[in-house]
């Protein structure tokens, strides 16, 4: 059975690549995540195509732009009906704010439930050297717990960070609010490009609430085990 905490991340170039993900997997996973491979060549019918297959969806374009257009941008996809859409939290509290107020308004305008929107914080590619990089001044985790609260204060429903800050979001940002984490990669799986990375068991007790598996899945063997070895990990600690 499924795991609601799971979202599997559909990495992949075309409508048939997803179905036979979707259609393989069946009834052990219940939410999926569209990013922009999939969104940028297949469009909305993947959204409209999971919604009939009775999945959640995650739609992960990572919207980051000036606050007019960021807003204009995240009240288009609001129509699609995603559970969850996200953009990057470095775009300032007044494109959060912005992108906030435009979901609320437009679900209301169309009659449909509000997309939680989350804020990226840094992405779990990033190791020290790389953040230095890019002039990164403060401590990863630091600039997380930054961004995370910034989010928090500019009204977005939660964020996507490694599960390696998330005890430290928890702790920072109360309860209720949401911590996607990508950078999961149970025992069996290869690291891949990702740097700030836990295991399922370790992302769930330390607060994370919803984590985010690709490739350990989508490229594996045999994805549907995969999938029962990841949730019967996940199992071990209560929602
Ligand atoms: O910081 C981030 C934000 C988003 N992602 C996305 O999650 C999945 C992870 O896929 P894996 O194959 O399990 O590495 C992928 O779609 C990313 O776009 C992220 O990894 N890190």
């Amino acid at each position: 059975m499924a795991d609601d905490r799971l979202i599997v991340a559909l990495d992949v170039s075309t409508m048939d690549g997803m179905k036979q993900i979707v259609s393989s997997l069946g009834d052990s996973v219940s939410f999926y995540k569209v990013g922009m491979e999939l969104f940028y060549a297949e469009g909305e019918q993947t959204v409209r195509y999971l919604q009939e297959q009775g999945k959640h969806v995650f739609l992960d374009l990572k919207l980051h732009d000036i606050p007019n257009t960021v807003a204009h941008g995240v009240s288009s996809l609001t129509k699609l009906g995603a559970n969850l859409i996200t953009l990057h939290c470095q775009g300032g509290p007044v494109m959060m704010r912005a992108a906030a107020d435009a979901v609320r308004e437009s679900s209301e305008k169309l009659g449909v439930e509000r997309p939680l929107l989350l804020g990226v914080t840094v992405l779990t590619s990033f190791d020290d050297e790389a953040w230095s990089a890019t002039g990164g001044q403060l401590p990863i985790a630091d600039q997380v717990i930054r961004l995370a609260k910034l989010a928090k204060e500019s009204g977005l429903d939660g964020v996507v960070a490694s599960p390696l800050e998330a005890k430290l979001i928890r702790e920072a940002c109360g309860p209720d609010f949401l911590i996607v984490t990508p950078g999961i990669r149970p025992s069996f799986a290869a690291t891949n490009d990702q740097k700030r990375i836990s295991t399922p068991a370790s992302a769930l007790q330390d607060g994370a609430s919803l984590l985010v598996v690709g490739r350990p899945i989508t490229q594996a063997e045999q994805p549907q085990e995969a999938v029962r070895l990841i949730i019967e990990e996940m199992e071990t600690v209560s929602k």
